[in-house]
């Protein structure tokens, strides 16, 4: 954490930031420059958020005095930086070239994980050929997934997001993947609903392998598959696991052959890159394709390890979003990817971020004295423009995150038409943060005419901040890049207020009480039942709801 001296200069700029107009501060074409940031193909424009070149050199500054750069090189070095669960946090070694070397403890667990990236790529082009069959002898041409929390949300953002490109969906021909998260039983019926059990494989994708929601659904899957094929003995041949727990899985009954592990130091929210996400999404895309994601996101981690300050792109982002919290003081941030593809990208960066940097103490403890952790929400653009971006334009400032790509993934043009389909989607995306950088001016409006009465309701304040990400096309390698991007943003947030990113101790309470709600339940569906735990308003709702 830095010192309570950099927090305070950082306020004294602050002011002067906030006294300061976008249309001013964008004015200034040698700052909009500084502002434009190259990595590879990756062009991250931030001209638009409320800082000028000296903030950005004290924000700099801020993240050395907290020792932001020691904290990655021990983060990439298999340190045990998540203090509070003694582990190391390796996720960067999920996506390691072969040859990489990163140990812990003295061992080099990069030939680990290739181990079980080589079974995979194995298992599922076994599956993907008709090689390996179900237990009637027809091929395993759908997949459901079971599992929830860190253990869904990023798959289903990669499965999402490369379900129309082209070689992607080549690639995925005949096949198909779903999802089963929540232990609502009506979110079984979704994920089941046309399936054949005689084609389905089932995946159950759980770290510690007892999540009550997933153990419930893998549970409920089970006797599915045992009802439809009519023996226990298909298990064997239709289910599989993704778990660091090999004994639970086992006492599951799962085949120790059929169980793709993974370690402690793989953290549920950033762990698409193991098992988690690989078995899945190869056997949904082929290996190939899945490979190319592990690849782009290494790219990204050797740019975060290695470039310098002003062009290190998850530094930059991570510092701006702390800026921005626990400086300025707003309370929310809007991710607005423009590209439909990326439909459940913010569930995950909700996931990543929020339950990453949710945190009120510091690692020794003491509470950190600035706001910590922001409200994450977004949509797709155009779809969000005609939803809440009114509160973002003429209620609530709130920083926002445009995401865009220069090329689609399935490029319309209409004769007729002035542009393309994506140049018409993109034009928006160029047009949005000017409009709530600017802003428009009663002086403009009544220059247009607008009636006297009408014009304090058409006025835009602007000076809502935002930054523009741009990369050239959503494929498996950007998706890789982008992900990892927003991973490391995350975790330089947290190093810069002396947070624990990488524990959850927080999700624990709701399930300890859940516990005494289910065992309440249980006695009481069957005769009287002691709901003294309970307070006053929860035995009344409680009551109602048994009525
Ligand atoms: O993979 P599992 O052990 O089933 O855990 C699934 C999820 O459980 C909890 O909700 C944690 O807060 C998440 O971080 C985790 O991803």
């Amino acid at each position: 954490m830095a010192s309570a001296q950099a927090w305070s200069e950082l306020s004294a700029a602050a002011s002067k930031m906030k006294a300061t107009h976008l249309r001013t501060l964008l004015q200034d074409q040698a700052r909009n420059d500084y502002m434009y940031v190259k990595c590879g193909g990756m062009t991250l424009d931030y001209c638009r958020e409320k800082v000028d070149v000296d903030t950005m050199g004290k924000l700099f500054s801020l993240a050395e005095k907290a020792g932001v750069d020691t904290k990655k090189q021990k983060m990439f070095a298999g340190e045990r930086i998540n203090e509070t669960e003694g582990r190391p946090v390796l996720h960067v070694a999920l996506r390691a070239p072969r040859s990489a070397v990163i140990n812990v403890d003295g061992k080099n667990v990069v030939p680990e994980v290739w181990q079980v990236l080589d079974a995979m790529k194995e298992f599922s082009d076994k599956v993907r050929s008709g090689e390996r069959v179900g237990y009637t002898g027809k091929p395993l041409k759908d997949v459901v997934c079971i599992g929830i929390g860190g253990s869904y949300l990023g798959v289903e953002f990669v499965f999402e997001a490369l379900k129309t490109d082209p070689a992607a969906a080549a690639a995925a021909e005949g096949r198909r993947l779903r999802f089963l998260a929540n232990v609502d039983p009506i979110d079984v019926k979704r994920a089941l609903d046309g399936l054949s059990a005689e084609t389905t494989l089932v995946v159950i994708i759980s770290k510690t392998f007892t999540t009550a929601e997933t153990m419930l659904n893998a549970k409920t899957v089970k006797e599915w598959l045992i009802k439809e094929l009519g023996t226990e003995a298909c298990i064997p041949k239709h289910v599989v696991a993704c778990s660091t727990a090999l004994d639970k899985t086992k006492a599951f009954g799962i085949d120790p052959a059929n169980v793709f592990g993974f370690w402690d130091w793989v953290g549920g929210r950033f762990s698409c890159w193991s098992a988690v996400g690989v078995l899945a999404l190869s056997l949904q895309y082929g290996f190939g394709v899945v490979q190319q994601f592990l690849e782009g996101a290494h790219v990204m981690d050797e740019h975060f390890r290695t470039a310098p300050p002003t062009e290190n792109l998850p530094l930059i982002m991570g510092l701006l979003a702390v800026w921005n919290c626990s400086v300025l003081g707003y309370e929310g941030i809007a991710v607005l990817p423009y590209c439909q593809a990326l439909v459940r990208f913010v569930p995950h960066i909700q996931q990543l971020d929020m339950e990453s940097n949710g945190k009120r103490v510091q690692m020794d403890g003491t509470v950190v004295p600035v706001g910590t952790g922001a409200i994450y929400f977004g949509e797709p653009g155009t779809n969000g423009q005609h939803s809440f971006y009114q509160l973002m334009h003429q209620g609530r400032a709130i920083p926002a995150e445009f995401i865009g790509f220069a090329h689609s993934q399935n490029p319309v043009e209409l004769p007729g038409e002035p542009v393309s389909n994506h140049d018409e989607l993109m034009s928006n995306f160029f047009a949005q943060p000017d409009a709530l950088a600017l802003g428009k001016t009663a002086d403009e409006l009544k220059a247009e005419g607008v009636p006297e009465k009408l014009v304090p309701h058409k006025t835009f304040t602007g000076d809502r901040p935002s930054l523009s990400l741009l990369l050239p096309v959503c494929n498996a390698s950007w998706l890789g890049q982008l992900l990892a991007l927003y991973e490391h943003r995350t975790a330089v947030q947290g190093w810069v207020w002396g947070i624990n990113s990488f524990d959850q101790w927080g999700v624990e309470l709701g399930k300890v009480l859940a516990k005494e709600v289910r065992s309440y339940l249980s006695t009481a569906r069957k005769g009287p039942a002691n709901d003294s735990k309970f307070i006053s308003p929860t035995k009344m709702l409680l009551k109602k709801y048994l009525e």
